[in-house]
């Protein structure tokens, strides 16, 4: 590892690269830079050199700076500071949104390209986060901060709180947290110290009070989730849970179960999933799945677009979430909730000889997306149409590569950005059975 010692580098910065890091070149070795933006030149310390073929790198001068590089909008995290120091989570903070934007689009490109052998130009939409009309396609000259309603900071040694600094562990004591929505900035409490506390989260509930909990060193999170299917304890029954509400319907979750982060989200993905699920090819009959279901939302989005007699299961590994899934789905009679695991839950449609012949699927897999073991499991099921919601674009082209071998062709793919500031990007993508 390099110290601040080590030899600074100037660099011709040239591209992008999944992760939110530029590329340059040195000595016919990649260099990924960190706080970079592709056009420009930039002075970096090298911190990883552990490679032969690549190292790592972060900015800590500009010495030719894009027309599209603007003051961090979290002064912790800008380029005043040493690296080392700078507040993680923001590392696109230096861009206009626009570019941004622009960024994620070319590295969602790249991926399909690479991964999937597809060439797609998507632009990646702008997401309003204001309270009056979240979820709404944004001017994309408003700004981009104050979208997130779920925050997580750590509390060092002297009880001060903050994130993480990027790409370590090392706490950044902070004053502000831009990126929360704000009445989250409001409760933060960010002057107090936390002595014997190991987090705090912020939680902004749509229908309800802003939180501040304080997690003690040595408590364990998600303890229901983790316990699996064991029955319910009385425990369980009591654990602090939250109500947020999507137009006229309200989902119950655990406080610390998973909901989506950007205020905008939850509507703009059940939107998504409605427009993009093709009427021609959906059976209200069918066995249709909505898989990684959480509490229900994209479920219920389905019953919302093709009625309440349209049949829908949710599959959710976490119990605690199935629960409130089948509490949250309780007023559609043909929508159930199931806890399993995905996989387990295909080999056992699998085994019992069933198929999914003129179904459709929602799946909305974690980041690191379904996979080999689901991809192969659910194509040779057969459904008519899968609608899947991703939040890595190398995830995503990676499984859509392994569909289109069993024979499913991308129809349609929509990206939205509800991550202003950092390089993530959420697509919403159709997939249907080549026929012939
Ligand atoms: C990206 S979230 C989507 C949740 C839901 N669709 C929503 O929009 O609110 C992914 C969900 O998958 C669940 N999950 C993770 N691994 C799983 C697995 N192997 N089988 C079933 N669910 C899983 C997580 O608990 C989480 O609720």
């Amino acid at each position: 590892m390099a110290s601040s010692d080590e030899p600074l580098l100037d660099l011709e910065v040239t591209g992008i690269a999944h992760g939110g890091v530029a590329v340059a070149r040195h000595e016919g070795r990649v260099v990924f830079v960190a706080d970079a933006i592709p056009g420009e030149r930039v002075r970096a310390r090298v911190r990883d050199d552990r490679h032969d073929r690549f190292w790592r790198a972060d900015t800590v001068d500009v010495l030719d700076a894009s027309p599209d590089r603007r003051r961090h909008p979290w002064p912790e995290a800008g380029l005043e500071r040493d690296p080392a120091v700078r507040a993680g989570g923001a590392e696109f903070g230096h861009i206009r949104p626009a570019r941004q934007r622009a960024l994620k689009a070319q590295v969602l490109a790249e991926a399909m390209q690479r991964f999937a052998g597809l060439e797609l130009d998507v632009p990646v939409g702008a997401v309003s986060a204001s309270a009056a009309d979240a979820g709404a396609p944004a001017d994309p000259d408003e700004p981009a901060e104050g979208w997130r309603t779920r925050v997580r900071l750590h509390v060092d040694a002297e009880g001060r709180v903050g994130p993480y600094a990027a790409r370590s562990h090392d706490v950044v004591p902070v004053a502000s947290v831009p990126l929360a929505v704000l009445e989250l900035q409001e409760i933060a409490a960010l002057d107090r110290r936390f002595e014997g506390a190991a987090e705090i989260d912020l939680i902004a509930p749509s229908a309800g009070e802003a939180e501040l909990v304080v997690r003690p060193a040595g408590e364990r999170r998600g303890g229901a989730a983790r316990r699996g299917r064991r029955a319910a304890s009385t425990r369980d029954a009591a654990r602090p849970h939250i109500v947020e509400r999507v137009g006229d319907r309200l989902f119950r979750l655990d406080r610390d179960g998973f909901w989506q982060v950007h205020r905008g989200a939850a509507t703009t993905l059940s939107r998504a999933v409605r427009e993009h699920l093709d009427p021609a090819r959906f059976d209200p009959d069918a066995d249709n799945l909505d898989l990684y279901g959480g509490v229900g939302l994209l479920a219920a989005a389905v019953g919302d677009r093709f009625g309440g007699d349209a049949r829908i299961t949710t599959v959710e590994a976490d119990r605690r979430a199935s629960e409130h899934a089948a509490g949250n789905l309780a007023d559609r009679p043909s929508a159930q909730a199931v806890a399993a695991r995905v996989d387990r839950y295909l080999d056992r449609l699998d085994r019992g000889g069933r198929t999914l012949a003129g179904a459709s699927v929602v799946l909305d897999p974690p980041r690191s997306g379904a996979g080999r073991a689901v991809v192969d499991r659910l194509a040779a099921l057969g459904p008519a149409q899968i609608v899947y919601v991703a939040c890595d674009p190398v995830a995503l082209a990676r499984d859509v590569g392994l569909f289109r071998e069993h024979g499913y062709g991308l129809e349609a793919v929509d990206a939205y950005d509800l991550f202003p500031d950092t390089h993530h990007l959420e697509a919403v993508a159709r997939l249907t059975a080549i026929v012939g």
